[in-house]
């Protein structure tokens, strides 16, 4: 009977205790959600903005930009696996710039990539995320560029059909982000998605780069060179540069088809394409436009160097035979037209302009056949 009230004092004072702890665990456990549901909601309009970007360096840039900061990360890097160097190509020909991208890395092959696979067939399971503290002589090779303190790192293969295309690297100066007994359930759903984002984009590329080229001598097309020609013009009148165009006509391209056959002059074709290619500079566009007709357009290139840059092009061409077969070779010739842009009448539209190009060149190289073929002739307004 006495000694009752001390124990409902310390009772309530226990309970009091327990009850501010639950509390305390309480805020914490919301605080915890709140955070939780506010990284969902990053990653989930990341998801939207990955999901509708349309082109590779709209993705990519995407992903460097966004990730590090909504998963409150120091490294975000990518590495595709790229065989045979097609990506690299075809992106750079639709006018990537990966020095845009230093954390872009492209491997030739799924051993690269740093991954445990042993010897894998069409049955063994996906290959897991590998987690843990960061070692330059085992992840150097996905961190080109690791920022000063990087603890600990995540290498999530990049999935697509059981197929590996590349790999999300993620590092953090946290040692204790990825450990090796993390759950890796969310960051190998983020890479699922970006795996599809990647593999469908690099497809509409592809396609993009399909649709502008000639697919027997890999230059661009007829499509090409009249978009191009328009963003050219304009650009041409806005800073005030000379642009020229170039028709190259291969000279009697029937008698030598009907002399090596349609394969053998199909080689011509592509060995003639690779020597205009050589006396080109990088800025400059080179297009089949059917036939045995290629155009040219030259970059900050007025009459004369136009029509010099065309002068060897024509020497090019025809200074040595063309091995259509082993036993087989062919001498060849080519004629030249060559026009410069006339940027004096800003009245004209670029699409007008862009015709009086082509047409102007056109009637040189007419000259050029008129007057004996393997020539050079340039277009000169009032001539
Ligand atoms: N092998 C091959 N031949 C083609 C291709 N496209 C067009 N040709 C041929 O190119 C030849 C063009 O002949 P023409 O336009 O008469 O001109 P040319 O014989 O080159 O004579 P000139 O241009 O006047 O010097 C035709 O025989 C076409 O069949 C192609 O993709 N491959």
């Amino acid at each position: 009977m006495t000694t009752t009230m001390p124990d409902k004092k310390s009772q309530a004072l226990e309970l009091a205790a327990e009850n501010q702890a639950l509390r305390t665990r309480m805020a914490y456990l919301l605080e915890q959600a709140e955070r939780n549901h506010n990284i969902m909601m990053r990653h989930q309009a990341f998801d939207l903005e990955i999901v509708g970007a349309g082109t590779f360096p709209e993705l990519v840039g995407t992903i460097f930009r966004t990730l590090p900061i909504i998963s409150e990360l120091e490294a975000v890097t990518l590495t595709l696996i790229d065989e045979g160097g097609d990506i690299n190509t075809v992106m750079g020909k639709l006018g990537v710039n990966f020095s845009e991208f230093p954390d872009l890395i492209f491997v030739e092959e799924v051993d690269a990539l740093g991954f445990d696979l042993g010897r894998r067939n069409a049955y063994s399971p996906t290959p897991k995320p590998l987690l843990g503290m960061y070692d330059a002589a085992k992840h150097g090779h996905a961190f080109p560029r690791p920022p000063d303190g990087l603890q600990s790192v995540a290498l999530v293969p990049l999935l697509r059909n059981k197929r590996i295309i590349g790999s999300l690297n993620l590092g953090s100066v946290d040692p204790t982000r990825f450990t090796p007994s993390l759950g890796t359930d969310f960051i190998e759903h983020m890479a699922s998605i970006i795996a599809i984002c990647l593999e469908n984009v690099i497809s509409n590329e592809m396609l993009k780069y399909i649709g502008l080229t000639d697919s027997l001598t890999g230059v661009y097309n007829r499509r090409y060179m009249d978009r191009r020609l328009l963003e050219e013009i304009s650009r041409a009148r806005r800073q005030a540069y000379d642009i020229s165009f170039m028709y190259i006509d291969i000279d009697h391209f029937k008698r030598v088809n009907d002399t090596v056959g349609h394969q053998g002059g199909d080689e011509v074709l592509r060995e003639v394409a690779q020597r205009i290619k050589a006396e080109l500079r990088l800025s400059d566009a080179l297009a089949r436009f059917g036939g045995e007709e290629f155009v040219v357009l030259l970059i900050n290139a007025d009459l004369d160097s136009a029509a010099f840059v065309a002068e060897r092009i024509r020497a090019g061409i025809a200074a040595s035979m063309i091995h259509v077969s082993p036993s087989v070779r062919v001498s060849i010739t080519a004629s030249l037209g060559v026009a410069c842009l006339d940027r004096s009448d800003l009245s004209v539209t670029p699409e007008t302009a862009a015709m009086e190009l082509i047409a102007q060149a056109d009637s040189a190289l007419y000259q050029a056949k008129d007057s004996g073929r393997n020539r050079v002739l340039t277009y000169r307004p009032g001539d």
